[in-house]
């Protein structure tokens, strides 16, 4: 728990296509905290297994190999950037190959040791307090969170927004490729997505971003004042 205003936890999960990387960059950068993308860590795991001939259908080849590479985030808001073994993978991470693995990656235990290991290394060393977003977050990475917020939203709402990310990208496929990874993100035996029994859930469908933003903001600056 924070025991100054300044070094806030915020932990913000949900599902793909809720908001939470665009929410969790904006509130950050609002209230000068630190920001951390969870989800690029698995990816860029992902990435590098794909790039080194690891077969990522093979959880005992993906835990021999976890601890091999070495995941940098950066956690300016405004800047969030990732290397693996020093090479930007900010952009690699992103393609479809990956979309399409990180799930097996990401359930393999080995792998969720190491990068919960990480990431709670880089929340304690954020000194003025950080918006960390994924999947466990609320549950397993900091279960001591001062804030903790569930995002959901309705798959057509997802899968559109989604898709309006890709120029020509087909709205029913992407809506059956998110439900595909909600499903292998919520059944995995480890840390699976879940929503941790204090967060606040937050139905974004109806909302705007900016609504979104700012619901979030004002629950920071409940915290803070009641804190
Ligand atoms: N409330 C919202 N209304 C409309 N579009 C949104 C909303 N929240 C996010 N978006 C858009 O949806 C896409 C996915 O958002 P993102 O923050 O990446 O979600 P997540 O991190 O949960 O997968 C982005 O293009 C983002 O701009
Ligand atoms: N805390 C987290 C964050 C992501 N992940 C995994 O990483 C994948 C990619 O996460 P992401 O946040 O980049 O996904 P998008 O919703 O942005 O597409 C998820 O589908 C999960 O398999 C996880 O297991 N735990």
């Amino acid at each position: 728990m924070s025991d100054t205003v300044e070094s806030v936890i915020v932990a913000i999960d949900g599902p793909s296509g809720t908001g939470k990387s665009s929410t969790s960059k904006a509130v950050a950068a609002k209230l000068g905290l630190s920001y951390l993308d969870t989800g690029a860590q698995y990816r860029a795991i992902t990435w590098w297994m794909l790039t080194n001939g690891v077969d990522t259908d093979d959880p005992a080849a993906v835990a021999s190999a976890a601890g091999k590479p070495v995941i940098v985030s950066g956690t300016d808001p405004n800047h969030p950037t990732i290397t693996v073994d020093g090479l930007d993978a900010a952009g690699p991470i992103r393609t479809q190959e990956v979309t399409s693995q990180v799930s097996a990656v990401s359930a393999v235990p080995e792998v969720r040791t190491l990068i919960t290991g990480l990431q709670r290394s880089i929340a304690a060393a954020a000194a003025g307090g950080i918006v960390v977003e994924g999947r466990d977050i609320g549950t397993t990475v900091l279960p001591d969170a001062d804030l903790k917020i569930f995002l959901t939203a309705s798959p057509e709402a997802r899968a559109a927004r989604r898709s309006g990310e890709v120029k020509g990208s087909d709205v029913a496929a992407t809506r059956e490729a998110l439900i595909k990874r909600d499903a292998a993100d919520s059944s995995r035996k480890t840390s699976p997505l879940a929503k941790a029994g204090d967060a606040v859930e937050v139905d974004t469908t109806e909302l705007t971003l900016q609504q979104v933003i700012e619901c979030v903001v004002t629950l920071v600056e409940e915290k803070r004042a009641a804190g």
